[in-house]
């Protein structure tokens, strides 16, 4: 019986630490992003070969702290336009760390396929002792080649754990386990074997209402931090089309800045209340807050990926109460 062929997975390079270099195997923060290519990659780690049959595209060499809603818009369609190939099985993309859970947010909401994308990086660059980039891409392919990643929205895999982009995010500056999701990871990647244990339930890929096509740049958007002692006029935010304030606790905006936001939202921005605690939920607020002027609430995304969803929402709608609709939704 000759056996089943291997899966073609296409691996896309962005370049980050999992591709970045230091001039000692001994430092892991003096180093330059981006500067190994897809090939290098794809050599550092034949031990693929036994999971799928890749091929690399080097899609850019960069440090994703540089990455613009441009570039995504840009890969989101290069991914969607790989992935409608019948030959190909699944993508790997080798993002740098700082901005991946954004880009792999993004991909969540608008890909048109049911097909597995699992985005990995690194925290130490790839010559020092113990990076941990090969390992991370290993597990990487072995859950993109995995039937059971078929249909679970895009993925997220580093440190043998499988997070949905949904809710994965970056917790810590500089240790390897640095990726963690509030509701704990949907699987693990043990000895090469792809182990889930729950699903995502929010709607995702091919049953979202964004799609790509209607996209032709993402609106402008900024996050407001909130601190104590702040002054309104700092708080003063420019002419965007989305003003995230990442506020105190369950999205408290102080009373000084309720005026600058509201002047904000009536001179045309969705004002969407986050919260600056790392976790949790933020509810609709009421007298002073939400109802009376016209923000959004983020249920429990962090600002970050409420950017996302935020310039998403507005490219298919305007109206307050949909829009707070798609922050409880998705
Ligand atoms: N660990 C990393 O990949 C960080 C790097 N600055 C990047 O995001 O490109």
């Amino acid at each position: 019986m000759t056996a089943a062929p291997l899966p073609h997975v296409v691996v896309l390079a962005m370049g980050g630490t999992i591709a970045g270099s230091a001039g000692s195997a001994t430092d892991a923060t003096g180093y330059t992003a981006g500067t190994a290519t897809v090939d290098d990659l794809l050599a550092a780690v034949p031990q693929t070969a036994g999971l799928a049959r890749l091929t690399g595209e080097q899609f850019a060499s960069m440090d994703s702290s540089d990455l613009t809603d441009e570039i995504l818009v840009a890969v989101a369609r290069r991914v969607d336009a790989i992935l409608q190939s019948p030959d190909v099985a699944a993508v790997v993309i080798t993002h740098g760390t700082d901005t991946l859970e954004e880009s792999a947010y993004f991909l969540h909401l608008v890909l048109g396929s049911t097909k597995p994308v699992v985005l990995t990086g690194a925290m130490r660059p790839a010559t020092a002792l113990s990076a941990d980039g090969p390992m991370n891409f290993f597990g990487a392919v072995a859950v993109a080649a995995s039937p059971s990643s078929v249909g679970q929205g895009v993925l997220v895999v580093l440190n043998d754990e499988i997070h949905s982009a949904r809710d994965v995010t970056k917790t810590a500056s500089m240790r390897v386990g640095a990726f963690e999701s509030p509701y704990g990871p949907l699987g693990a990647v043990v000895g090469g074997r792809v182990l889930y244990y729950r699903a995502v339930s929010r709607p995702h890929t091919v049953a979202t209402e964004f799609h790509l096509g209607a996209i032709d740049t993402l609106p402008t958007s900024a996050i407001l931090y909130a601190h104590s002692g702040l002054d309104a006029e700092t708080q003063r935010p420019a002419a965007y089309d989305v003003i995230v304030h990442a506020g105190f606790g369950n999205g408290t905006v102080s009373a000084r800045v309720i005026r600058p936001l509201d002047d904000a939202r009536r001179g045309g921005a969705l004002v969407v209340r986050a919260t600056r605690t790392g976790s949790g939920h933020v509810t609709a607020a009421g007298a002073s807050g939400d109802v009376v002027n016209g923000w959004v609430s983020v249920d429990d995304q962090n600002p970050q990926r409420a950017r996302i969803l935020a310039c998403l929402a507005l490219t298919v709608t305007r109206d307050h109460d949909e829009i707070q609709r798609i922050f409880d939704t998705y």
